[in-house]
């Protein structure tokens, strides 16, 4: 008998107020394992709500949160903490450390120099471990992010959720992050990754999630999630794919307003 594959994420009827206004309403969300699930919307749509209700850092009004089968705010910290690598949207750094020292604290229950180990891997992987003992304060924003994203990969989860991690990359960057992540997913995690740029969340991800104001407009294989009428309704743009040689490709122009 085939056993189901419990979620490593799941938002059912997720509802979640902030200052008054809803943030959240009614969203159904799942991530399982081997799957790169791409959440994509409009700025304020919820994306990073939803998030953060999964990991049971925004509270829900209604509905239910799970992390790895089991309610998340039934979780410690610590239990979440081994079931999801989180990389925020905010993208702050307060103290000057060296990357590699920054990246090994996603490894806290690793001696230290298995946790540095790691953690120069994880930076050769985002394509600057040459910068490893560079202090993070002199670095490029978008070399920060990167020691971010190196962090989150450190951390040994079934489960990695990044929060619009090629923003600010460069193109060549934003292929290698992508490509990391669904090399992650391919070796049997999952990944919940939201992103700007359509085009590529349809080339890397299995299954695209498509918010608008606190729901879910659509969830399917990313060309069909993202049709004519959920890019109309939800990006207020006119929009065909194209078939080009790397995959689909977006061609879209700004609907005009009434
Ligand atoms: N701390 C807060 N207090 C009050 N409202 C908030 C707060 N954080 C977010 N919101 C509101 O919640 C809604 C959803 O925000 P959220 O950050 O989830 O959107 P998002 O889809 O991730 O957007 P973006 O693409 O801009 O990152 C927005 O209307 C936003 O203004």
């Amino acid at each position: 008998m085939a056993a189901v594959t419990a979620a490593l994420l799941e938002l059912e009827d997720a509802h979640a107020r902030l200052a008054g206004a809803p943030v959240l309403d009614g969203a159904d969300l799942s991530v399982r394992p081997g799957e790169v699930v791409a959440l994509c919307g409009p700025n304020g749509a919820g994306k990073s709500s939803a998030i953060r209700a999964g990991l049971g850092l925004l509270p829900l009004s209604r509905g239910a949160a799970r992390l790895g089968g089991d309610e998340v705010r039934r979780l410690s910290e610590r239990a979440r903490g081994a079931r999801a690598a989180y990389l925020p949207q905010e993208r702050s750094i307060a103290w000057n450390l060296p990357a590699v020292e920054v990246a090994a604290l996603g490894a806290p229950f690793l001696a230290g120099a298995a946790a540095l180990d790691r953690a120069r891997a994880a930076l050769d992987e985002v394509g600057i471990g040459h910068l490893a003992d560079r202090g993070v304060g002199e670095m490029s924003g978008g070399e920060r992010a990167r020691v971010l994203l190196a962090r989150a990969l450190v951390v040994d989860a079934p489960l990695l959720i990044a929060d619009e991690p090629i923003a600010g990359l460069d193109p060549d960057a934003q292929l290698l992050v992508l490509e990391r992540l669904r090399a992650r997913a391919d070796a049997g995690g999952g990944v919940l990754v939201s992103l700007h740029d359509l085009t590529l969340a349809a080339r890397y991800a299995d299954r695209l999630v498509v918010m608008s104001r606190g729901r879910v407009a659509a969830d399917g294989p990313p060309t069909e999630a993202l049709s004519p009428a959920v890019l109309r309704s939800a990006f207020n743009l006119d929009g065909v794919w194209l078939e080009a040689l790397d995959g689909p490709l977006l061609a879209a122009r700004r609907l005009h307003q009434g």
